[in-house]
């Protein structure tokens, strides 16, 4: 192809990061977001593809640790940061980037590899399979309502400056990283990311808000948000744009929602990315008033199959043989035998016969327990080669608690 592929270097991450923003459209960022951005990247775990001096290509990935079934924090390459130039697309380039970039999260030791793709068609041919999803949610507060559970009044509510009570809130979501598979633990620095607030990218609404919920002075909790106000003939119809709801326990969050849902001069509250089995959906009148829609969220990839299964644990103990077919990073490819239990696991090569086949790409859907393989098998993904072994480690792949990713990266 002629073209260079080299880890990024510091003094070029200018004209690097400037490719990708083309790739996206080209609208600058703020140069604050840029700025941070900046020294957010990883740049020893970056690659660049250069063509004659000129950069054509990026690919980035973030050591995150991220929460698995069990509740361990394992280390994964986030990746991000992916583009090719529109004047070299469709070569192979990000093909050989995927290449590389697989090949070195697997000399770095980290078992998995994660993303939140621009589109979903892109990274399956890699051995990416949708690990989690969440749900959007357009919800017409001026007909449905939300009841509380008791304690609920204990909950007081006050409002701070976002960048006030930054540490609190983080604290709040410190707290929740290792209850639900999916989660990122927040990498330093990464905080400050939630308070960029440039007017061009709040579509019209207020600055940034906050509310604490707080119990006997203890916060347990915290919500984000914008006010979008409206006005027609009969009246004010504004909306509430929620960027984050955190609490620790059942009141808190009802008294935080129940706190969105009755803002004064709004009839609509616009929330996205939220988990699939957030506990609200359950305290509100009427739910198809609440316009659920159901998207991709975390797209997750084995880079080695066995610590990955080794790394989580299942929900009741399990013994099989996977057969698994990996064709991007054949190291994978192969008969494991899996035995777990909620306690741990050990995941090792075997010639013992295979009870269950599948590709990575399946696992990857499996892995954090929100994708069953019970439904996989339905779509013809998954192949039963031993009678009864489907059920079996279906259940014991699934989680109680859905997946869920707080935030994009
Ligand atoms: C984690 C993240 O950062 S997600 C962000 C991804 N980046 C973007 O969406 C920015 C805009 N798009 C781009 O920069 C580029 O089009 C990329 C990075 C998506 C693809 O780069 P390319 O170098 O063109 O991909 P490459 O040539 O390696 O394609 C490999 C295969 O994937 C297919 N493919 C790649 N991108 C797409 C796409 N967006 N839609 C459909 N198919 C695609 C190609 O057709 C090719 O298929 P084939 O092997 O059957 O011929």
């Amino acid at each position: 192809m002629g073209n260079d592929l080299r880890v990024l270097r510091r003094e070029d991450w200018d004209e690097w990061y400037d490719n990708l923003v083309r790739a996206f459209g080209g609208v600058p960022e703020s140069a604050e977001e840029r700025a941070l951005w900046r020294e957010l990247t990883e740049t020893d775990r970056s690659l660049g593809a250069w063509d004659g001096g000129v950069c054509v290509g990026t690919a980035g990935a973030f050591s995150f640790r991220l929460t698995v079934p069990g509740g361990a924090a394992v280390p994964a390459a986030g990746v991000t940061m992916v583009s090719v130039a529109a004047t070299h697309r469709r070569r192979g380039m990000l093909t050989s980037m995927m290449r590389r970039q697989l090949d070195d999260v697997r000399s770095w030791g980290e078992p998995l590899a994660v993303l939140t793709a621009s589109e979903p068609v892109i990274y399956g041919r890699f051995g990416y399979g949708v690990g989690s999803y969440h749900v959007n949610a357009e919800i017409d507060t001026a007909r449905v309502r939300l009841s509380v559970p008791p304690g609920t009044e204990d909950v007081r509510l006050r409002y701070a400056a976002p960048a006030d009570v930054l540490d609190a809130c983080e604290a709040v979501y410190a707290q929740l990283v290792s209850r639900r598979p999916g989660m990122v633990a927040r990498i330093p620095g990464w905080e400050r990311l939630w308070l960029l607030d440039p007017e061009s990218e709040r579509g019209g609404a207020s600055p940034l808000q906050c509310v604490l919920a707080e119990r006997g002075g203890e916060v347990v909790g915290y919500a984000r948000f914008r006010i979008k106000g409206d006005w027609e003939a009969a009246g004010p119809k504004g909306t509430v744009v929620v960027q984050d709801v955190d609490a620790l326990d059942p009141a808190a969050h009802a008294a935080l929602w129940r706190f969105l849902f009755e803002i004064d001069l709004t009839s609509k509250i616009d929330a996205r990315r939220r988990p699939l089995d957030e506990p609200w959906q359950h305290l509100v009148s009427d739910i198809r008033r609440c316009s659920l829609l159901v998207r991709d969220s975390l797209h997750v990839r084995l880079v080695d199959v066995g610590a990955a299964l080794e790394a989580r644990t299942y929900q009741t103990p399990v013994d099989v043989v996977l057969e698994v077919e990996d064709a991007f990073c054949p190291w994978n490819s192969g008969r494991w035998r899996l035995t777990g239990d909620p306690k741990g696991a050990s995941c090792m090569r075997t010639e013992d016969a295979a009870d269950l086949a599948l590709s990575v790409r399946e696992l990857g859907s499996a892995y954090l327990g929100g994708v069953s393989l019970d439904a996989l098998a339905a779509a013809g993904r998954v192949r039963e080669l031993r009678q009864g072994a489907l059920g079996e480690v279906s259940v014991a792949f699934g989680s109680t608690v859905a997946p869920w990713l707080a935030h994009g990266f």
